[in-house]
């Protein structure tokens, strides 16, 4: 059961299903992607969505949990991906700069010493993609992870239910980009969906781009929030249209997080608007997200809908806060056999 995680497993395209070749040629293109402008809202391209049939998707959900083929000896090399497309999080409304150094800290060294020499990682690095916090911790944040590579990302715009005056919640964004920030994560007015508001969400997403300058900019949708499918493919084409880098479904504090049909949903919604114009959006669940397993069956849909330019940092992340404690916990089992508490694994 122990060894080397077999990374070669993960680039194997032997399960990828066959992406449209504008994708595939795109996405061949390599690692730097294009950043997406944007586009001119257009109507009739989100209605032509419209038609979200819900059971087609949770019966392809179903198949794609079901006969995924990760074996246990590759599984090792899989969940190492999933650390590495984190972003680890805390938004807790008791969050002090001490937690966010001590986050700071784990993203630095995800992982025990004797795990990384058990694992044969050698001098591989291993560390999620970014951390995530409110803004009052970002100058923090960007302090404790400087010259690692980690991005720091801001939940900026009155999150989590982005209740608050646009200029208030433009001007978040500005603050946290004057602090560092490099990722800036927003949260939608749920209200404007209901009301098949379009155009006021996309002038608003587009003034959350402006607002972020270099900064990239992920646009969470609250989808446990929006009632049906059909609300979250629509949103999600008109948060691409305005700008979009990435669309994330959850705060995290919503009573429904991040679901597979909900991903699915978006993902399609990203394969369409990329059909459209050529443009690759990264793709964040986040929410609820805290098992080693479940990070599998979101990478195993990634790797069937979108192919392995989805396995990337540069376009999908989870956004977790407990997630990591979880994985070191499964792959301390894969070299030793046996399983740890969590408070092994301390997180903030
Ligand atoms: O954006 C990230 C989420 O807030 C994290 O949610 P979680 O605490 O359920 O992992």
């Amino acid at each position: 059961m122990s060894g080397k995680p077999r990374e070669a497993e993960l680039q194997s395209s032997a399960t990828v299903m066959p992406l449209p070749s504008r994708l595939a040629a795109n996405a061949a293109e390599g690692h730097g992607i294009v950043r997406n402008p944007g586009m001119a809202l257009d109507l009739g391209f989100v209605e032509s969505m419209r038609n979200v049939n819900r059971s087609a998707l949770e019966r392809r959900v179903g198949t794609l949990t079901k006969r995924r083929s990760i074996k246990a000896d590759n599984q090792a090399a899989w969940l190492l991906r999933s650390i590495s497309l984190m972003d680890l999080t805390t938004l807790n409304s008791n969050d002090t700069d001490e937690r966010v150094r001590r986050l700071c800290a784990k993203a630095v060294y995800p992982l025990r010493r004797d795990l990384v020499e058990a694992l044969g990682l050698g001098d591989t690095v291993i560390r999620p993609a970014a951390v995530c916090v409110y803004h009052p911790f970002v100058a923090t944040a960007v302090d404790a992870v400087k010259g690692t590579g980690i991005h720091v990302a801001a939940v900026s715009t009155a999150f989590p239910h982005g209740l608050a005056p646009l200029s208030t919640r433009i001007a978040e964004i500005e603050a946290s980009v004057a602090d560092g920030a490099d990722e800036i994560d927003v949260v939608i007015p749920r209200g404007l969906v209901f009301g098949a508001r379009w155009q006021e969400l996309y002038d608003e997403i587009k003034a959350f781009r402006a607002a972020c300058g270099e900064a990239h900019l992920k646009v969470i949708l609250g989808t446990g929030d929006l009632a049906t499918l059909r609300n979250v493919t629509l949103a999600s084409m008109v948060a691409m249209m305005a700008g979009a880098d990435f669309i994330k479904t959850s705060t995290g504090k919503e009573s429904v997080n991040a679901t597979l049909p909900v991903g699915l949903a978006m993902v399609r919604a990203i394969r369409a608007y990329h059909e459209q114009t050529g443009y690759l959006i990264g793709f964040k669940p986040a929410g609820g997200i805290s098992t080693a397993k479940v990070s599998l069956d979101w990478l195993v849909l990634m790797k069937e809908e979108l192919g392995r330019p989805w396995l990337e940092p540069e376009l999908f992340r989870f956004g977790a806060s407990s997630l990591l404690t979880d994985i070191e916990r499964q792959l301390e089992h894969h070299v030793s056999g046996r399983y740890s508490a969590n408070h092994r694994h301390a997180m903030a």
